[in-house]
């Protein structure tokens, strides 16, 4: 099989190597020749070289290629993705060629894409996580649409992708653009993951006087059991980390956080469809709060610094409240899949979704099974949701900042207590005669059901 790959970065050089050692012949481009030669001289010295041939210029990129082409992007996402779209139809792409944008796009640029080069190529999504270390040994691979393109290369991806129990972790999971959809959604989750985790390690350093050397060993021993993740393994090791002079590493690192727009694209289409995924909008915001510290702009909305409290935390109770609010951050980011899936008519298989989260992404984990069990096995579970409760309560209580935590419990305690939703409604339709429904679902107005004298002014 012949692939062609634009764009040799991060991401690209190492799915290079992956692709060519796993047996396809790779035509690989990049605008700046002496990133093609890097790849080469890495291909020659893992000894294989003679699947790789290394372009800078497009026509000539074409030109090597069999039709019909099977070509893959790894480029930033936004107009540059255009950009070398519109050079690769210049350049000689035909109708029945297919060009794959691997990079991490916006699903609805990829609606707009797929109807923009419908007469000129076929153009087709997919959504890669893992890394550079993914994308070398294998990564989770979330494709989707049904161009006919994908049957000859989709039996190569099963392959290049990670495998979990012998079942690869490729899968073109629904239609159209959804690819890039659920790959938006796992890093939504991905921001929650990473934020609790953070949170856990702020309540154990600062609320208990735990140095990040003895939080490492912590979350190590937790990793050995079933709370095993990726994230949670990273984090480990990265506090673990020391100078020659017994500095922790993390002491040395500026606190605000980047984001390159997933995070943010999952919290804006979760309020756009209505679904509340509230622990990956507050994981957001929890970014967006680091970089209001001190920057010029937000100046006038930093605090003075304030004393916090110490804390007992029972390391048991804390670790199941770290699995609980794992897997409620896992069925939010489902959820909103799910809604989204019904309302753009994607049908998007969830367990396949699923299947591609089990190996080479930055969420895999070992406790995904429990996840795949729904909504019935997380209701089952019900000392977790009491460690969360008491947790929280007791986090919150330091003084300390805790948004993923707080919105997680928020999110459980909204769908399992009595809820206040009567009020709000009586206080819209007290001002703005916005209309109730009554529990036996008649529709009306509160002065249909009482006798209201004189309204509040
Ligand atoms: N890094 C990560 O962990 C992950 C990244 N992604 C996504 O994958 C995509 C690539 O990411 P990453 O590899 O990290 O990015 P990099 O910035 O490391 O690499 C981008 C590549 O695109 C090339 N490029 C830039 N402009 C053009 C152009 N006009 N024509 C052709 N090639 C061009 C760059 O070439 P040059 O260097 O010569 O300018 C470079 O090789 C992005 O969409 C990213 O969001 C997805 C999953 C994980
Ligand atoms: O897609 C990824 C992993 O799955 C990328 O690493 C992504 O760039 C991370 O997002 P951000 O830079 O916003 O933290």
């Amino acid at each position: 099989m012949q692939v062609a790959l634009v764009g040799l970065g991060v991401m690209g050089k190492n799915l290079a190597l992956n692709l060519i050692e796993k047996g396809m012949t790779l035509v690989a481009y990049d605008k700046n020749p002496e990133v093609g030669a890097e790849l080469l001289s890495c291909a020659q010295s893992l000894g294989m070289a003679e699947r790789l041939h290394i372009v800078s210029d497009l026509g000539d990129m074409i030109r090597r290629l069999e039709t019909p082409r099977s070509i893959l992007l790894l480029v930033p996402a936004g107009e540059l993705v255009d950009k070398v779209c519109s050079d690769l139809v210049e350049a000689g792409v035909e109708k029945e060629d297919i060009i794959v944008d691997c990079g991490n796009s916006n699903y609805k640029d990829g609606i707009a894409r797929k109807l923009k080069y419908q007469n000129k190529f076929e153009f087709a999504t997919m959504g890669i996580s893992g890394g550079a270390e993914g994308a070398r040994h294998g990564p989770a691979m979330m494709a989707s649409g049904s161009e006919g393109g994908w049957e000859r290369i989709e039996p190569w991806f099963e392959k290049v992708a990670a495998s979990y129990n012998n079942e690869s972790c490729f899968a073109r999971v629904g239609q159209s653009a959804s690819g890039h959809f659920v790959k938006m959604v796992h890093n939504g989750i991905e921001y929650a993951l990473m934020q609790l985790i953070a949170e856990v390690y702020q309540l154990l350093r600062h609320g208990t006087g735990r140095s990040p050397k003895e939080v490492a060993e912590i979350f190590e021993s937790w990793s050995e059991g079933n709370l095993n993740s990726y994230l949670l393994a990273i984090s480990s090791h990265i506090l673990s980390l020391e100078t020659e002079q017994g500095e922790s590493l993390v002491d040395l690192i500026d606190n605000k956080v980047g984001a390159k727009g997933t995070g943010l694209w999952t919290a804006q289409n979760a309020l756009e469809l209505g679904i509340a995924v509230p622990s990956l909008v507050a994981a957001v915001q929890a970014r967006h709060l680091t970089n209001t510290i001190d920057t010029p702009a937000a100046k006038e909305m930093t605090y003075a610094a304030k004393s916090t409290e110490s804390v007992e935390v029972d390391l048991d109770e804390l670790k199941q409240a770290f699995y609980f609010a794992s897997l409620l951050c896992y069925r939010q980011g489902l959820a909103l899949i799910k809604g989204a899936s019904r309302a753009h008519q994607w049908k998007v298989d969830l367990n396949k979704t699923l299947q591609t989260w089990r190996a080479g992404c930055i969420i895999r984990a070992d406790y995904l099974d429990d996840v795949a069990q729904g909504v019935e096995f997380i209701d089952s579970l019900e000392e977790p949701a009491l460690a969360l409760r008491r947790t929280t309560g007791k986090a919150i209580a330091t003084g300390l900042s805790f948004p993923v935590l707080a919105a997680t419990q928020t999110y459980i305690a909204t769908l399992s207590t009595p809820s206040n939703g009567h009020l709000v409604q009586a206080q819209r339709d007290y001002f703005g005669e916005h209309g109730i429904k009554t529990h036996s679902g008649e529709t009306c107005h509160l002065t249909d059901l009482v006798e209201i004298d004189a309204k509040v002014r």
